[in-house]
């Protein structure tokens, strides 16, 4: 158990440092020491992402007739935030200590806590299997050990009391929670605790020039809203009826308490999220449909075993049905996407506020009826770091006699940041002439770069760690018949193709047709 876990914390400070050394992801204003939780995209992440943003734009919107797409501003009148519920209810619990001044979720450090006895166990049951070798049975070890026994009753405690704690917001009783566990501050190691108190996620700012006038805006926490307060605009211009889509991209921003992990938790990050208005009473239906959708839509990019459904059984105020799709990342297995049955909780509650009908006529109803929703909403930035941590492969490939590694990034095609890389053999006998004449052919068409530098064999390691997924060397050959080397970076296979075939070829394996064809 210690050991897998310490492969996984390696894995994930490799993938990071990766991220950072190819050009994927840097810190934020990193000369000045780095802003926390806010990241910018290099030149082969900013690629990655577009990559990522058109395959689920393709998939949502081109591939659904009655799917179409808005760009909604950040900025909303804050009454959005009123009626929504975020202005009164979008908090995490928080408590600082008075020594280190840093600044906790409470729920997080009551949860890091637990960990603790739970570590207690796994070393007892590592003790165990040491003792008992072959005879060790876990299940009847887990069932009598006094040890085991007694850290199991501590956390179904303090789970018990967080818990409640969380249910009726009591903030109080999480206080007190802090103080029987005897928590201390991982800085300063005392428990000089603040009292714990509500606090709200969303930044807010001053919308106006004039002193005064000026009225207090919030950056969205979410791309939602823009969608619900378009609901009738969207209907109007495009004479679509239930049940139909609205999606967008875009930004939103949180003042995350706990922000780690890398780009799992930001503080400014972009999400995809796409809201279904349907007939009433046929929302679970349709919950289905995209439950299983989005999954597949994700399998088609990813590897089987790193996703799994986690469906909540207490969902949240305006949810009647919700589930995740969750991913294996090296530091846990997290939400990654989430699809919610909202009812007509949103529409409801800005019709209420804005004094607008926000419905349609059901023809079969003969009257006007608010529709529900069901809401699909990934996190882009989650996407690309799941996408990231699925692609980086270590490998042992044999040289002659000897055991090399090999590290390349097994990006699906179609999500490359580079599509293919051109090569002369060398930089002589007209080669790099003839290299830019292929590029020229491509480039219109692919995202592609041209190396001439250094061997062969380190240019294909560079593309590999970025997860090019073609190489094309043109060579002494190329002159005589005009046909290439293509290497292709998983079975580092290498064949020649005809200069006039590789538009074809290489636009069959990137294409996102051929991608979703099969997302049935
Ligand atoms: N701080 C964040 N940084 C990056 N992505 C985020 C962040 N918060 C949410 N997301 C993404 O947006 C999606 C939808 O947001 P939602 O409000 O459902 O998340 P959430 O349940 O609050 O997430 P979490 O429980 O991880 O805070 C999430 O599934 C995730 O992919």
């Amino acid at each position: 158990m210690a050991n897998k876990d310490q492969n996984q914390d390696n894995l994930f400070q490799k993938v990071v440092s990766h991220a950072k050394e190819y050009g994927f992801v840097f810190p934020s204003s990193e000369i000045y020491g780095g802003l926390q939780a806010v990241y910018d995209y290099g030149s082969n992440g900013a690629a990655l992402k577009k990559n990522i943003k058109d395959y689920w734009w393709a998939a949502m919107v081109q591939m659904h007739e009655n799917i179409v797409g808005i760009d909604a501003a950040i900025f909303m009148d804050s009454q959005v935030w009123k009626a929504s519920g975020h202005v009164d209810a979008f908090n995490d619990p928080l408590v600082d200590n008075k020594d280190s001044k840093k600044r906790y979720r409470a729920d997080v450090l009551i949860e890091d806590h637990i960990a603790k006895y739970q570590a207690k166990i796994d070393k007892e049951v590592t003790k165990g299997k040491k003792k008992f070798g072959d005879g060790f049975d876990e299940v009847q070890f887990l069932a009598t050990n006094p040890n085991v026994l007694r850290n199991k009753g501590k956390i179904e405690e303090i789970e018990g009391r967080l818990k409640k704690a969380l249910e009726d917001e009591d903030m109080a009783a999480m206080k007190q929670l802090i103080e029987d566990c005897d928590i201390a501050c991982p800085i300063s190691g005392t428990k000089n605790w603040t009292e714990v108190r509500q606090f709200n996620l969303m930044f807010n700012t001053e919308l106006g020039a004039v002193a005064g006038d000026a009225a207090k805006v919030y950056l969205r926490p979410e791309t939602a809203q823009g969608i619900f307060v378009n609901f009738l605009n969207v209907m109007n211009t495009t004479r679509l009826r239930p049940p139909f889509g609205i999606a967008q991209i875009g930004k939103a921003f949180r003042n995350e308490i706990v922000a780690r992990q890398f780009i799992f938790r930001m503080r400014e990050f972009e999400q995809m999220e796409m809201q279904y208005f349907v007939k009433p009473g046929t929302e679970m239906q349709w919950y289905e449909y995209w439950k299983d959708l989005r999954l597949k839509w994700h399998l088609l990019v990813g590897s089987e075993e790193n996703y799994i459904y986690h469906d909540h059984l207490k969902t949240a105020h305006y949810a009647n049905a919700a589930v995740d799709i969750e991913f294996k990342f090296p530091f846990g297995t997290k939400e990654l996407e989430g699809i919610h049955s909202r009812t007509d909780f949103d529409l409801t509650a800005h019709q209420e506020l804005s004094g607008k009908k926000l419905q349609y006529f059901d023809t079969e109803l003969n009257k006007n009826v608010v529709p529900y929703v069901i809401e699909t909403s990934v996190g882009l930035d989650r996407m690309f770091l799941s996408v990231l941590c699925g692609a980086y492969t270590e490998e042992k490939i044999e040289d002659g006699d000897k055991t090399k590694e090999r590290t390349y990034l097994k990006f699906h095609p179609a999500l490359a940041p580079i599509k293919a890389a051109i090569f002369p053999l060398t930089k002589k006998d007209g080669l790099p002439d003839k290299a830019r004449e292929v590029m020229e052919e491509l480039k219109y068409d692919f995202t592609v770069s041209y190396e001439e530098k250094d061997a062969i064999g380190k240019r294909y390691t560079r593309q590999d760690l970025i997860g090019t997924p073609f190489c094309i060397t043109v060579d002494h050959q190329t002159l005589e018949d005009n046909t290439v080397t293509v290497r292709e970076r998983d079975t580092m296979e290498q064949f020649r193709l005809p200069v006039s075939e590789l538009n074809k070829f290489i636009g069959e394996k990137v294409s996102l047709k051929e991608l979703l064809k099969n997302l049935k």
